[in-house]
């Protein structure tokens, strides 16, 4: 049976995304059932900027009001999902996108209404509906927004649902492809690490903004199936003759 493996893509990278990057995927899609859940963060924030709507973050986090969770849900669902399908379609890869909010995708409730607003959780992963996608040969495309019984919809981090998605499925990889060859220490790429060298890193100040919410998504995703997690470079080849280049993520050193 082919593995499965969910594929985060930042939207730092989105843009820079080199043909070797979906030729890597191609030569996966041959070997593994393949799902990507994609950000967009600078997308969300330039078209902010646009219309003049204020931004800030907490810890990697997007503070989301009303007016930020409308922009967010324009460029997460409308643009960036819609490009980066059409992208894999050109790549002979036969992709669906959809929004977590698609099919009660990614169910969701506000971490802390007070300090972050409309930014979610996941609180369950419609797996059924990922299963029968994946079953039919599509590959998912995830844009990561989520909603509650009520039907409120939350602006969720890429890097958060990547990591739902993967325990939810018992997916066997996990990949973060960003617009960094892995976790820096002093300029140099940490090739591997664990839960207790990354809450050492974050405290120290060595991993900081964006990387913090990738992570932590990396950590809760561990498991006895998922043993590792991998930080790669999407600009870069990060697959070649059958390895991975990039960081690696463990529980402890030498744990499969
Ligand atoms: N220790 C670190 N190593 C590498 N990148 C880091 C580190 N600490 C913070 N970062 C920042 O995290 C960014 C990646 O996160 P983010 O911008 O959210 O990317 P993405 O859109 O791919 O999720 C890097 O470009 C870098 O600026
Ligand atoms: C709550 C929160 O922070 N949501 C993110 C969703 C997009 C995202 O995660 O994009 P990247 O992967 O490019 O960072 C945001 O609004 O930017």
């Amino acid at each position: 049976m082919k593995e499965t493996i969910v594929i985060k893509c930042g939207g730092s990278v989105l843009s820079e995304l080199s043909p070797s990057f979906f030729e890597s995927l191609q030569l996966y899609a041959q070997k593994k059932k393949i799902i990507i859940v994609h950000g967009g963060g600078p997308e969300i924030g330039q078209m902010l900027t646009k219309l003049c709507v204020p931004t800030e973050f907490v810890d990697g986090l997007r503070k989301t009001t009303k007016d930020v969770l409308e922009v967010a849900e324009m460029i997460l669902a409308g643009k960036v999902n819609k490009q980066l399908v059409g992208i894999l379609q050109q790549y002979g890869l036969p992709a669906v996108g959809v929004s977590g909010v698609d099919a009660h995708l990614l169910e969701a409730a506000a971490i802390d209404f007070h300090t972050l607003g409309y930014v979610g959780e996941v609180k369950n992963v419609n797996c059924a509906f990922l299963e029968m996608l994946l079953r039919d040969g599509y590959i998912p495309v995830i844009a990561p927004l989520g909603a509650d019984e009520s039907g409120q919809t939350y602006n969720i981090n890429a890097d958060t649902v990547a990591g739902a998605v993967a325990k939810a499925l018992n997916a066997q990889q996990l990949l973060f492809v960003t617009d960094v060859p892995g976790i820096l220490q002093d300029g140099v790429v940490v090739e591997q690490t664990t839960v207790d060298d990354i809450e050492r890193m974050i405290a120290a100040g060595v991993i900081t903004g964006g990387m913090i919410p990738k992570v932590k998504a990396a950590v809760a995703a561990l498991s006895e199936k998922l043993g590792e997690v991998m930080i790669v470079s999407g600009k870069t080849p990060f697959y070649t003759n059958g390895k991975l280049y990039g960081t690696s993520i463990r529980k402890e050193v030498g744990v499969y």
